[in-house]
C-alpha cells in the first residue's frame, strides 16, 4: 500500500550517491545539432527539472538517456551499470521508466488493463502479458490507481479519460516496474490546474515513499520550481546552467535565454 500523505520530514537529498551519470551526450539529426556534449547527473531520490526554450534539445536528451534515441557520442552509467549500448527495453528493465510528450496509452483498453500493460517494462513477453497477472502485480496496479485518485474509473476505457487523467495513467504504467528513475516529458501539457496539483503531489509521494528519482521536462516553470531539487537548463543543445531553483532563478544567462524579463 502506498501512503498518499506526504511526510513533513522529507529525506535529505544532499550527498546522495549518483544514480544516473551521462557524459558528453551528443545527437544530431542531419545537419541539426540537437544535443551537443551535455553532461547530466541525477542522484538517488533526486528530482531534476530539465528546462529550456523550444528546440533546445530537452526531449532529445531524454530520448538519449532512455535509449529511445541512438546517441552519436557519449556515455551513460545508470546505477553502476554502463547502459550506453543497451536497448530501451533493457534500460527499462534496469530501472528507468518514462512518460512521453504525446501520451502513450492503449485507448481501447481499460484503465486496469493499461496498468497491467506497464509490466512490459519489466520485460514480460507478449505471451505472459496475455496470462492473468500474479497477485503482487494486481496489488501494485490497484495501489497505483488508488494513489492517482481514480479507482472509480478502473473499468473505464482509457480513451474516455481526460487529458490529465491519461497522463496520470501513463505514470501508473511507468511505475508498475518499480523504477528507480522516472522521466516525465511535458507531463503538465493539456492538464487542468487541479490535476497539475495532483500530479505534483503524486510525484512527491512516490519520491518520498519509494525514493524514485525524477527527471521532469517542462515548460510549466511554476511546476518545476515547486517540485525540483535541482534544475538543468539547455539552450541550443548545450548545457546553459545547472543549479538549485534559487540559483537558476537568479542566473543572468538563464534569465536572458529562457526565463525572460
Ligand atoms: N526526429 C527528428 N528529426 C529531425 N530533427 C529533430 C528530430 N527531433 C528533434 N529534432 C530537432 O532537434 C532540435 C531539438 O529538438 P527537441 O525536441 O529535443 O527540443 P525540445 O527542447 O524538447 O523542444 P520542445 O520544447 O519544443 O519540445 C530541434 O531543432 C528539433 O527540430
Amino acid at each position: 500500500m502506498i501512503n498518499r500523505a506526504l511526510s513533513s520530514e522529507a529525506a535529505p537529498k544532499g550527498n546522495q550517491p549518483s544514480l544516473l551519470s551521462a557524459q558528453g551526450i551528443t545527437k544530431s539529426f542531419g545537419g541539426i545539432r540537437a544535443v551537443q556534449g551535455v553532461n547530466f547527473d541525477v542522484a538517488v531520490g533526486e528530482i531534476v527539472g530539465l528546462v529550456g526554450p523550444n528546440g533546445s534539445g530537452k526531449s532529445t536528451l531524454l530520448g538519449c538517456l532512455s535509449r529511445d534515441i541512438l546517441l552519436d557520442a557519449g556515455r551513460i552509467v545508470f546505477d553502476g551499470t554502463d547502459v550506453t549500448r543497451l536497448r530501451a527495453m533493457q534500460v527499462a528493465r534496469n530501472g528507468i521508466g518514462r512518460t512521453f510528450q504525446n501520451v502513450r496509452i492503449f485507448p481501447e483498453l481499460s484503465v486496469w488493463e493499461n496498468a497491467l500493460m506497464g509490466r512490459q517494462w519489466k520485460g514480460v513477453g507478449l505471451r505472459d502479458m496475455l496470462r492473468p497477472a500474479d497477485i503482487a502485480t494486481r496489488q501494485r496496479a490497484a495501489d497505483l490507481i488508488e494513489l492517482m485518485g481514480f479507482p472509480q474509473l478502473i473499468h473505464e476505457y482509457a480513451g474516455n479519460l481526460s487529458g490529465g487523467q491519461m497522463r496520470l495513467l501513463e505514470l501508473v504504467m511507468a511505475m508498475m516496474s518499480r523504477p528507480r528513475l522516472v522521466m516525465l516529458d511535458e507531463a503538465t501539457s493539456g492538464v487542468n490546474p487541479t490535476l497539475i496539483e495532483s500530479l505534483k503531489h503524486y510525484v512527491k509521494v512516490l519520491n518520498q515513499e519509494e525514493r524514485v528519482a525524477f527527471i521532469v521536462v517542462e515548460h510549466n516553470i511554476g511546476f518545476i520550481f515547486s517540485i525540483a531539487d535541482r534544475i538543468v537548463v539547455l539552450n541550443d543543445g548545450r548545457l546553459l546552467a545547472d543549479g538549485s531553483p534559487e540559483q537558476i532563478q537568479h542566473n543572468e544567462e538563464v534569465i536572458v535565454a529562457y526565463l525572460g524579463a
